[in-house]
């Protein structure tokens, strides 16, 4: 290989594609258990992830001057553990096990409100843990950058997560395939990438739908337990199910499947919200509990899929408002809404409730507490 030919080895990155694709490494890191280093509005801090870290890694991570460890919870945490916060806050524990770290950064009915300090200035830190699907708990740990930390750890600067924040337009399309259901035989899969990490998005195609009128259109987050397994804990696989044969009935449409599980907190938070729903939070509480916001999805995929299918203009199958201003924000046409219902069980009743008395959902709810009695 001459001198110099390396270089046409990478495309010339502009900044955006290149704070995305470090935000990404510094997920990466993060899953494993490795501190990084978070540039941010003039301080610099190494941060190293409660919810992948070891109990080594803890104890590295205090090392010998444990008094300028501190521990970042998002304000959802914050406020379940008593504190007063409209932000983030840093909390000073003193060493403490991994055990003891993870119970105040999760465990319910807890309170801590000794010594705590606003950290709007790592407010980021939520981003990143949402992006790496790991719970907002972080031990965090003010370094210079001529520190020996510097040189050994990846770095990120906020800025750079704010770029790969910005919701992407263009996806492309990958492959389309037919792929008949039991149910519905004229079907075809088109899987799209694009986005963070280029993850790919799932867009069903129920015959060919007619452009020229509102297309029926169903945006679904993934859901494990409830679409695949048939979980009596929401309804999700009944609105998955249902919500094709509605766009079937309507002669053709498009199922989108986001990749969004458990809100965009993944299974891991999502099972621990689940574990503390058994001890009578509702859905909204839970995750709060463990510092999630009540709903923090985003649908800049679904938008850019449909931009790419030609569809402007749809019928949304849908009880969720918040669904429909995220369309009608990014100029497609909601023309009309159809309510999409499955079976209210005993374990999904509360839940449905709570969404409606809390999250908005178009349900009546009266009616929903009413059905089992
Ligand atoms: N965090 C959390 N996520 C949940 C819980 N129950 C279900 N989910 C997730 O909630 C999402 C439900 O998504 P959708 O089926 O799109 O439904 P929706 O927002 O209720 O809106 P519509 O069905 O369109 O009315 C999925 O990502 C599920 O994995 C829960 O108790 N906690
Ligand atoms: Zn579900």
């Amino acid at each position: 290989m001459s001198e110099g030919s390396s270089d046409i080895l990478f495309r010339d990155d502009t900044f955006s594609e290149f704070a995305k694709v470090n935000t990404e490494r510094a997920v990466s890191e993060l899953r494993y258990g490795r501190p990084v280093l978070l540039h941010s509005s003039g301080a610099d801090h190494a941060v190293l992830a409660l919810d992948a870290a070891a109990p080594g890694d803890i104890e590295r991570f205090f090392g010998d001057t444990p008094d300028d460890v501190g521990l970042f919870l998002s304000a959802h945490r914050a406020r379940a553990l008593g504190i007063s916060t409209i932000g983030p806050v840093c909390l000073k524990t003193g060493t403490a096990s991994l055990d003891d770290l993870s119970r105040i950064a999760f465990a319910a009915d807890l309170r801590f409100a000794d010594e705590w300090r606003p950290a709007s200035e790592l407010t980021c830190l939520n981003d990143l843990a949402r992006l790496a699907l790991l719970l907002p708990a972080f031990l965090v740990r003010p370094v210079r950058t001529d520190d020996r930390i510097g040189g050994r750890f990846l770095s990120v600067d906020e800025a750079e997560v704010r770029a790969a924040l910005v919701e992407e337009t263009h996806f492309t399309e990958i492959v389309r395939t037919a792929v008949p259901l039991r149910d519905i035989s004229d079907c075809r899969f088109i899987v799209f990438r694009g986005g963070l990490a280029q993850r790919d998005q799932l867009a069903i195609m129920v015959g060919e739908p007619d452009r020229s009128k509102p297309v029926p259109v169903r945006i679904h987050s993934s859901c494990i337990t409830g679409d695949l397994f048939g979980s009596l804990k929401c309804d999700c696989g009944d609105q998955l199910r249902n919500g094709l044969q509605l766009i079937a009935q309507r002669g053709g449409g498009v199922l989108l499947y986001l990749d969004q599980e458990g809100r965009g907190t993944g299974l891991a938070a999502k099972m621990r919200a689940y574990g503390l729903q058994h001890e009578g939070y509702d859905t909204i509480d839970s995750d709060a509990q463990i510092g999630f916001e009540p709903d923090g999805r985003r649908y800049g995929a679904a938008v850019a899929m449909l931009r790419s299918l030609g569809i402007g203009s749809v019928e949304l199958m849908t009880n969720n408002p918040t669904k429909i201003a995220a369309l009608q924000s990014a100029g497609i046409e909601v023309q009309a809404r159809t309510a999409v219902l499955g079976t209210v069980t005993a374990e999904n009743q509360g839940y449905l409730v709570t969404k409606a008395r809390r999250a908005g959902h178009l349900l009546d709810w009266p009616a929903i507490a009413a059905k089992l009695g």
